[in-house]
C-alpha cells in the first residue's frame, strides 16, 4: 500500500488540517500518517486558540516516521511559525521524500492567522524551494507575490512569480475570485486551466486541505502531476457537492469512502 504523510495543524472540529488530510488519504486508498505542528481549538465558525507544538517534538515525529516507514508522498499544511518551518525544512532535506505538496496555509476562513506574519519570508526561503507543487489560494498568492490578483492574466503572472521562488510547479486556486472556481496549474513549462462550476453552499471548510491531500495521494499512487491535479479537482468537487451541513458556520467537505469508490476515483 502507498503511504502519505501530512505535516500540518490539528483542527478539533475535524473539517480542515490533519483531520481532513487523513480522511482524504483514506478515501483515496493510501495509508495516512501525521506530524502535528500545532493544535487549534476550532469549529465550523472560528479558531478560538492555537498551541504550537514544541520544535523537538515536531522533529521527533518526523524522525520516528522516516526512520521506520517508507513515505511515498508528503503534504504540508499549517506550519504556524518560522521556527517550525526551519525544523520541517531541515528534516525534509535530510529524508528527501519524492513528492512534497505544499498548501501555504496562512489565514482561516474566519480571519485567524495560522501562519505568523513574520514567518512568510521563512516559508518562501525554506519550504517553497522544496515543493513538488505549491497550492496557494488567491489571498495566499497575493501575499507571496506582494500584488493583487483579479483576472486570469494576473493569475498567470502570479504563477510565474511563485514558480520563480523555487517551486517545481504551482496550482493557483481560484475559489476566492468571483464566478466559477477555475484553478490554474503551471508546471514550469505549460499552463493548464482546471475549470470548475461554483457549487452554492456555505459548507466549504477544509477545501484547500482536501485538495492538496488528494493531489499528494494521487502522486503516491503513480499519477503524473497533471493527472494528480485533475483527479484531485474531481475529488474536491464531489466532496463539496456532498459537503456536510454540520455546525453553525462553514460545514466540512465529505470524504465518504463509498462515494469516491463508486465514482471510480480509488485506483488500487
Ligand atoms: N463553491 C465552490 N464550488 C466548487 N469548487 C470550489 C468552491 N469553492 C472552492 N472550490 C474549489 O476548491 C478548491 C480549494 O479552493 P479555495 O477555496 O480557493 O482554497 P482554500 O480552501 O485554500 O481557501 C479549489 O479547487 C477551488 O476551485
Ligand atoms: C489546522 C488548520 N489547517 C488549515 C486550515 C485552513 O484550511 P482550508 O482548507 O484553507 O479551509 P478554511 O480554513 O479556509 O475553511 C485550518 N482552518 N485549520
Amino acid at each position: 500500500m502507498k503511504t502519505a504523510l501530512t505535516i500540518a495543524g490539528s483542527d478539533s472540529g475535524g473539517g480542515a488540517g490533519i483531520q481532513a488530510d487523513l480522511k482524504t488519504f483514506s478515501a483515496l486508498g493510501v495509508y495516512g500518517m501525521s506530524v502535528i505542528t500545532a493544535v487549534t481549538a476550532q469549529n465550523t465558525q472560528e479558531v478560538r486558540s492555537v498551541q504550537d507544538i514544541e520544535i523537538s517534538i515536531i522533529k521527533d515525529q518526523i524522525e520516528a516516521i522516516f526512520d521506520d516507514i517508507h513515505v511515498d508522498t508528503v503534504k504540508i499544511g499549517m506550519l504556524s511559525s518560522a521556527e517550525t518551518i526551519e525544523a520541517v525544512a531541515q528534516s525534509l532535506q535530510k529524508y528527501q521524500p519524492k513528492f512534497i505538496v505544499v498548501d501555504p496555509v496562512m489565514v482561516s476562513k474566519g480571519g485567524h492567522h495560522l501562519l505568523q506574519l513574520d514567518a512568510v519570508s521563512a516559508l518562501k526561503e525554506k519550504i517553497i524551494p522544496l515543493a513538488t507543487l505549491i497550492t496557494p489560494n488567491i489571498p495566499e498568492a497575493e501575499v507571496l507575490v506582494k500584488d493583487t490578483i483579479h483576472s486570469a492574466e494576473e493569475m498567470m503572472e502570479a504563477c510565474l512569480a511563485i514558480h520563480a521562488l523555487g517551486a517545481n510547479a504551482v496550482l493557483l486556486k481560484g475559489g476566492h475570485l468571483n464566478g466559477d472556481p477555475n484553478d490554474l496549474l503551471f508546471d514550469g513549462e505549460n499552463f493548464t486551466w482546471l475549470k470548475g462550476t461554483r457549487i452554492q453552499t456555505k459548507n466549504t471548510h477544509g477545501t484547500g486541505c482536501t485538495l492538496s491531500s488528494a493531489i499528494a495521494a494521487n502522486l503516491a499512487k503513480g499519477a503524473s502531476l497533471i493527472e494528480a491535479v485533475h483527479e484531485a479537482k474531481r475529488y474536491i468537487t464531489l466532496a463539496i457537492t456532498h459537503s456536510l451541513n454540520l455546525g453553525k458556520g462553514h460545514g466540512p467537505t465529505n470524504h465518504f469512502y463509498e462515494l469516491y469508490n463508486k465514482a471510480n476515483l480509488v485506483k488500487k
